[in-house]
């Protein structure tokens, strides 16, 4: 660029076609430099800017997502307090906390529990918790403080922080409650907690000592600077043991409506920072306070943003994929409005020639192979491999009816995008580019419906139990004994229908037709048989469980899967609500495992792939199951299994936790018992506990006593000494991937989801298609003699105790 002519000090200096004088441009060096220099300066300046604030961004993320989960925990802890307030029987006026009252109070309750009996030699069945009050607090709760001086205050607070279950609790949380917390006495030998009561107090002790026994049995004596009875608030709200003073004792208590104003409270502080916050942020700054409340919920906004970020990416995935080419945008967008995203893993069947089929298909990632029967050939014919952007699932949805070849995914597995079969044909059912001959008939393919399934098709049972009415059921025996009421096996009277006893009989290889014809003469209407679950009603208002048993019911409305029992219909009526289900009667895996003891690898890795067929698909709807157990498991008649009771499942948002205290204490995650929230990871975590028991006989953390057996689990999966004699190195490798204490380090919460438990080296070899086509056959045959042969049961005596009616309308719907 630069040009010299000359170097004297008065030469010229051409710069393009401008000529300069040199020595004016020397005299403008300097000026130039410490220019640059500035500029360095400034650019330095803001890189440094660009790097703090990009932590800053890091940062706020963060924090959004720490409150987006304090909202959920939030969310959870007013709809309880909402229940309670709905719910709550109104009594007439509060008892005032002086220690006269109380002491009363204490006297009255201070019965002394009768000896029980101790049942412990044979193996007893778990029982499951949930955090919703057995008994309703009858008292108003106020946030009053009590004086006390620095010193009580300190003991309280060091009590609170020392005990296991409450040190999560936050700092703000620990001082209300030492504030709101008042005195009381008792005197040696009275009863301050009885066993099996519901618990409505908390308390600290401040002088003096107390003995603690369950089931008669001491189990040790509680000093100054103790928590008690934190049990009964936190979790399952009956007394885990009894409490008695044995010196003369000081005590400071706080009622459980106090505890949980408390907790509630806190939320609400919460709210207050976490709008604060929201308001800051950028992409609230013209929001109105009142949208940008909780009420109207800005998490609605946030997911709303999500939702638009991912239906432009869906829009911008359809826009190019070949048969969407020259579909308009407004036609694309309203598509992906209305699709559905699936995964399925490598192996899995997503769709079978001659099955009824209702979805259409693209893929999204993955590649699926497709199959198909063809004439004179044994085994289905592999016709091609298709990939990301292709579609299938077309033909069944225009004019086939049924499905025209196998749909299988490849590893690692496939994710799939999904429409109905109403928004199929309308938005894109006329679309040429799906007009596409496979060339079937010259392959000649088989494509004549296939026999129906035995079962009736889904339609015709739709059909058939929206008519049956629950005076035609007709009860046969006692299935089982839950918490809510029973399980009967039921038959329908004057049932004409053969086709489960045909399928009942012909694995029996009883093929002849007169034969049958005699047993079904023989068994009138038993030839097809039902479980009835009936839920005592007025005991599902009284322990405010109606909204689990609308979630029980919903969910398994929704699961249609070999993995999980069947809902045929619903029933209600003043004293029960009633769920049809499909009898297993097989009987429950439990009764199985109890008889043999233990069972080997072979066996156990059966059923535990069962299991985890059926989380799988209970997680890619997003539903977490949290009561497995051998209990909860039932086998068929050809021995598979099939998960039941799903009174503790829930759906939850994608990515989001949920915090109510439920499932069995053996079972439960260190997540559950620390309140922190929890996700489909602790099924992970009972998957673990579940392969244990199966292997040992005994879950892993067992104790007499539920607080034992919380102790435990927080101890962790590696103080316990596995392997052993029962539970070898590889299975134990696997149960100590699953249980880990953080449920995102778990085996299956990583991104290969289920996929990666199933890689596990415990399942090498393990034939996973034979499991899904049922052609693997099971360890382990029950005996069954007949459809209303419940011979794989306990007995249960009869149940003498009629429950009131209930009238309130809560279960409008069932
Ligand atoms: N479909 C079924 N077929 C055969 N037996 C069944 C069926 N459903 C339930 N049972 C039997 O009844 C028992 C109790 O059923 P379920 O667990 O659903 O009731 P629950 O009231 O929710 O029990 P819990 O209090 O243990 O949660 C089961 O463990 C099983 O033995
Ligand atoms: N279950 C149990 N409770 C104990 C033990 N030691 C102290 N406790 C206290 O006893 C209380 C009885 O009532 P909660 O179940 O509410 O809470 C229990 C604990 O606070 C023990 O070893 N087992
Ligand atoms: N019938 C048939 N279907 C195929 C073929 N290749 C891919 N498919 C897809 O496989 C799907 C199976 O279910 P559908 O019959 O509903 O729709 C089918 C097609 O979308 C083929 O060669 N023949």
């Amino acid at each position: 660029m630069f040009a010299t002519r000359d170097v004297s000090p008065f030469s010229q200096v051409q710069v393009g076609t401008r000529v300069y004088d040199a020595q004016e441009i020397q005299k403008l060096i300097p000026q130039l430099e410490e220019t640059i220099e500035k500029k360095d300066k400034q650019l330095r300046q803001a890189l440094s800017t660009i790097e703090t604030q990009t932590k800053e961004i890091t940062s706020l993320k963060q924090q959004v997502k720490e409150l987006q989960s304090e909202c959920d925990k939030l969310r959870s802890v007013l709809q309880q307090k909402a229940e309670t307030v709905v719910g709550a029987p109104q009594t007439p006026t509060q008892k005032s906390s002086t220690s006269e009252d109380l002491h009363a109070d204490l006297q009255q309750k201070a019965v002394i529990p009768a000896e029980t009996e101790h049942k412990h030699a044979e193996r007893q069945k778990k029982m499951a918790v949930s955090a919703e009050p057995a008994k309703l607090d009858q008292r108003q709760a106020t946030l009053q403080h009590h004086p006390k001086t620095a010193g009580s205050k300190h003991l309280i607070r060091e009590a609170v922080q020392k005990n296991d279950f409450l040190k999560q609790l936050a700092k703000e949380q620990v001082i209300e409650l030492v504030e709101c917390m008042f005195e009381m006495r008792a005197r040696s030998g009275q009863w301050i907690i009885q066993e099996g009561e519901p618990g409505d107090r908390l308390f600290v002790i401040a002088e003096g000592q107390a003995q603690v026994s369950r089931e008669g049995q001491q189990l040790g004596q509680l000093g100054p600077g103790t928590v008690m009875g934190e049990l009964a608030i936190l979790y399952n709200c009956t007394r885990t043991a009894s409490i008695q003073a044995i010196s003369d004792m000081v005590l400071w208590v706080l009622d459980r409506s106090v505890f949980q104003m408390i907790t509630m409270r806190l939320g609400m502080e919460r709210h207050s920072q976490l709008m604060n916050f929201l308001q800051k942020a950028s992409i609230f700054e013209n929001l109105s306070e009142d949208r940008i409340s909780l009420d109207r919920s800005v998490f609605q906004m946030i997911t709303m943003r999500l939702g638009m970020e991912r239906h432009s990416q869906l829009m911008n995935f359809l826009q190019k994929a070949s048969i969407f080419e020259n579909l308009s945008e407004d036609r694309i967008s309203k598509m992906a409005d209305v699709m559905d995203q699936d995964y399925y893993a490598g192996g899995h069947y997503i769709l079978r020639q001659g099955e009824k089929g209702d979805t259409f298909f693209i893929l999204n990632s993955g590649q699926v192979r497709i199959t198909q029967s063809i004439e004179g050939e044994p085994e289905p014919r592999e016709i091609r491999v298709l990939n990301q952007g292709d579609f299938f699932g077309e033909k069944a949805l225009l004019g086939e009816e049924v499905r025209t070849a196998n749909v299988i995914a490849m590893n690692p597995g496939v994710e799939v995008l999904t429409l109905d079969r109403e928004s199929f044909l309308k938005l894109i059912g006329d679309l040429e580019a799906l007009k596409k001959d496979y060339g079937d008939v010259e392959r000649r393919a088989t494509l004549a419906k296939r026999p129906e399934p035995p079962s009736p098709t889904r339609i015709a049972e739709q059909n058939e139990f929206a008519q049956l009415q629950l005076r035609q059921l007709k009860r046969i025996a006692t299935l089982g004994v839950g918490g809510f009421g029973r399980v009967e096996l039921v038959c329908i009277n004057g049932d004409k229908s053969r086709t489960f006893a045909l399928k009942a009989l012909k694995k029996k290889h009883i093929v002849d037709t007169r034969q049958q014809e005699h047993i079904f003469a023989e068994r009138g209407d038993k030839s097809r048989t039902f479980a009835l679950k009936a839920l005592k009603k007025k005991h599902i208002v009284d322990t405010r469980q109606q909204e689990h048993i609308f979630a029980e019911r919903n969910i398994m409305t929704e699961t249609k899967t070999d993995w999980i029992v069947r809902l045929y219909t619903t029933f209600r009526d003043s004293k029960y609500v009633y769920m049809l289900l499909e009898a297993c009667l097989g009987g429950e895996l439990w009764t199985t495992l109890r008889d043999r003891g233990h069972f080997d690898d072979y066996t156990a890795r059966y059923y535990v792939a069962c299991v985890l067929e059926g989380l799988e698909y209970l997680h890619r709807k997003n539903i977490v199951y949290r009561d497995l157990k051998p209990e909860n498991c039932l086998l068929t008649l050809n021995g598979y299994l099939k998960i039941v009771d799903f009174g503790f499942a829930k759906k939850l948002a994608s990515g989001r936790k949920t915090w109510t205290f439920c499932g069995t204490p053996e079972y439960v995650s260190p997540e559950i018992i620390l309140n922190k929230g929890h996700d489909q990871a602790a099924d992970y975590w009972a998957l673990g506990i579940y392969i244990c028991e199966l292997m040992l006989g005994r879950p892993p953390f067992q104790a007499s006593d539920p607080m034992k057996t919380y102790t435990l689990i927080l101890k962790g999966i590696d103080a316990l000494e596995i392997p052993n004699r029962r539970i070898g190195k590889t299975a134990t490798a696997l149960v100590k991937k699953l249980c880990r204490d953080n449920p995102a380090e778990r085996l299956g919460s990583g991104s290969g989801g289920v996929n990666d438990i199933r890689k596990h080296r415990w399942f090498m070899g393990f034939d996973w298609e034979g499991l899904r086509n049922r052609t693997l056959k099971a360890p382990i045959i029950p005996k069954v003699t007949s459809p209303a042969d419940v011979s794989n049961f306990d007995n249960y005596p009869p149940d003498t105790d009629i429950p009131p009616d209930e009238f309130s309308g809560w279960d409008e719907g069932f």
